[in-house]
C-alpha cells in the first residue's frame, strides 16, 4: 500500500525539516519527501493546512492488562492512543500479575501485535511484583523487549534496593524509570500537604515526599552509572534538582505530564472532583509555572499522559478512597496545542522533541525522521480542528479524565504505523 500526502507543513528539528512538502510512503518506509511528487498508484490524502510530525510517543502509560482489564486493556488502550495521535505507548509493569518476568513482556507485546494499531513496549518491573524486595528478572525482559525499568505506583523504598535494581540495569543498554514517592511521608496522603490539604480538611502528600527520593535516586545514578528517567515530576525543586544533574553530566532525564501543567492544587475545590485526584498530587501555581518553563527551556525531556483508567465505581465516591490518576492519551496533543503551540509560548519543532523525539532516545527506540529510508511512523494534526472533551469523544474503556468539558483547538487526523494508516481522518482505523 503506497501514501502520497500532499501539502503537509512537515516539522522535523533531526533534519533541519520545516515547510511545506509532499511525502510519499510505500509498504513500511518512507521512500520520498519532496517539494512536488506524482506517484499515480498511491493513495493521496490531502494534507494541505495541516502539520505532519515523526510519530508521538506516550512513554508513560498504564493499560491494566493483565489483571485489571475492566479498566483498559491493550486493544482498547492502542484506540485511545491511536485516536490521540500516538504510534508508541510504553505500558508500566503495574499489572495484575505485575510485569516483572519476560513472559510479562512478551505477553504484553504480542496483545499489541494482535490489536495491529500502535507500537506496545512494554517496560518491565525493577523488583518482583514491585514490591521493592528483591530483583525482577531484568536480563530476560531485556531479550523478549522490556524497553525500560521501573517500579511506577511506587517509590523503591529500600536505597540498598534501589541501587542494586539501577547497578543491574546499568549492564544493559536501558534507563531506570523513577516513580518518586517516599511512603513514610506519603501516606495517606490525598492532596497536595499545605493549604490544599487545610482548605480541604484531608491528608497532605508533601512535595518533599517526592524531592526526596528525587536527590536520592540522582545520587545512586552518580553511583552506579545507570541512566535515571525522573517519571511525572511535579515540583520546582524536583526540577531543580534534575537541572543540576544535568549541568554535571549525568545521565538524568525527566517528563512531566499534561495535568502538572495545565492544573494546579487550585483547581481541587469543594466540589471534590476525583477525576484531579492524582499520584504525585496537583502542586502549586508557582510550580506548575516552573515546569511550563521547563518544558520550554530543554530541562524537562518529555511530555508523558500517565494514563490511568479507573472504571467509574472507583471515581464516583468520597476523595479519600477514589483512585488516583487521570486517563490523558487522548487529550495530551490537543492540550499542548492549543495552551502553549498556538499562543507561540513553545515552538512546533519543541513540541516534536518532547512529543517524538526525546521518548525515543529514553527508550533507546530507533529514531523516526521524515526523511527517505525512515519508517513511516508518522503523526498528521490538523492545528484548527476544534474537540468537545465529553466521555462520548474517548476511545479509552475509561472516562476519568481530568480535563472533561473542555473545548480544545488542535488534533491529530490521522496516524500511519509502519505505513499502514490507523487513524483515517479522526475515526481509528
Ligand atoms: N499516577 C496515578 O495517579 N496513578 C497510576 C500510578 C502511577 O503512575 O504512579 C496508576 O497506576 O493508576
Ligand atoms: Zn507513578
Ligand atoms: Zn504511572
Amino acid at each position: 500500500m503506497a501514501f502520497l500526502l500532499k501539502g503537509a507543513h512537515a516539522v522535523d528539528p533531526q533534519v533541519g525539516l520545516d515547510k511545506v512538502v509532499d511525502v510519499l510512503i510505500d509498504g513500511e518506509d518512507i521512500v520520498e519527501v519532496a517539494e512536488s511528487i506524482d506517484a499515480p498508484e498511491a493513495e493521496v490524502v490531502d494534507a494541505r493546512g495541516k502539520y505532519l510530525v515523526p510519530g508521538l510517543v506516550d512513554m508513560h502509560v498504564h493499560f491494566r492488562d493483565p489483571g485489571f482489564e475492566y479498566k483498559e486493556d491493550i486493544a482498547s488502550g492502542c484506540r485511545a492512543a491511536t485516536h490521540g495521535g500516538f504510534t508508541d505507548v510504553a505500558t508500566m509493569p503495574n499489572t495484575d500479575p505485575v510485569t516483572d518476568t519476560g513472559t510479562g513482556v512478551r505477553y504484553q507485546i504480542d496483545r499489541g501485535r494482535a490489536a495491529d494499531l500502535c507500537h506496545v513496549r512494554p517496560i518491565g518491573a525493577l523488583t518482583r511484583g514491585e514490591k521493592g524486595e528483591a530483583l525482577a528478572e531484568i536480563g530476560d525482559m531485556v531479550l523478549e523487549g522490556a524497553c525500560a525499568f521501573s517500579d511506577d505506583g511506587h517509590g523503591v523504598q529500600s536505597a540498598g534496593m534501589m541501587r542494586t535494581a539501577m547497578g543491574y540495569v546499568s549492564q544493559f543498554d536501558r534507563v531506570a524509570i523513577a516513580h518518586c514517592e517516599v511512603e513514610s511521608l506519603t501516606t495517606h496522603g490525598v492532596i497536595n500537604e499545605g493549604r490544599a490539604s487545610t482548605r480541604l480538611g484531608m491528608f497532605g502528600w508533601p512535595a518533599l515526599g517526592e524531592e526526596l527520593e528525587i536527590y536520592r535516586d540522582i545520587e545512586l545514578c552518580r553511583l552506579t552509572g545507570c541512566p535515571l528517567h525522573i517519571a511525572h515530576i511535579s515540583t520546582k525543586k524536583g526540577l531543580d534538582l534534575v537541572k543540576a544533574a544535568k549541568a554535571e553530566g549525568l545521565p538524568v532525564t525527566c517528563e512531566v505530564t499534561p495535568h502538572h501543567i495545565f492544573l494546579n492544587e487550585d483547581d481541587v475545590t469543594a466540589e471534590y472532583n476525583t477525576n484531579l485526584k492524582m499520584n504525585p498530587p496537583l502542586r502549586l501555581k508557582s510550580d506548575m509555572e516552573a515546569l511550563r518553563e521547563g518544558i520550554v527551556d530543554g530541562s524537562i525531556d518529555c511530555i508523558v499522559t500517565d494514563h490511568a483508567p479507573h472504571a467509574k465505581h472507583e471515581k464516583d465516591c468520597e476523595w479519600e478512597i477514589a483512585f488516583f490518576g487521570t486517563i490523558g492519551l487522548e487529550t495530551s496533543l490537543p492540550l499542548m496545542l492549543n495552551n502553549m503551540v498556538r499562543s507561540g509560548e513553545m515552538s512546533w519543532a519543541r513540541l516534536v522533541e518532547v512529543m517524538a523525539i526525546n521518548p525515543r532516545s529514553v527508550l533507546r527506540l530507533k529514531p523516526v525522521k521524515i526523511e527517505k529510508g525512515s519508517k513511516a511512523d508518522l503523526t498528521l494534526i490538523d492545528p484548527e480542528k476544534e474537540i468537545t472533551v465529553s466521555e462520548d469523544y474517548f476511545e479509552s474503556k475509561s472516562k476519568n479524565s481530568a480535563f472533561l468539558g473542555m473545548n480544545l483547538v488542535g488534533v491529530a487526523t490521522d496516524v500511519f504505523v509502519d505505513g499502514k494508516r490507523t487513524l483515517v481522518d479522526g475515526q481509528v482505523a
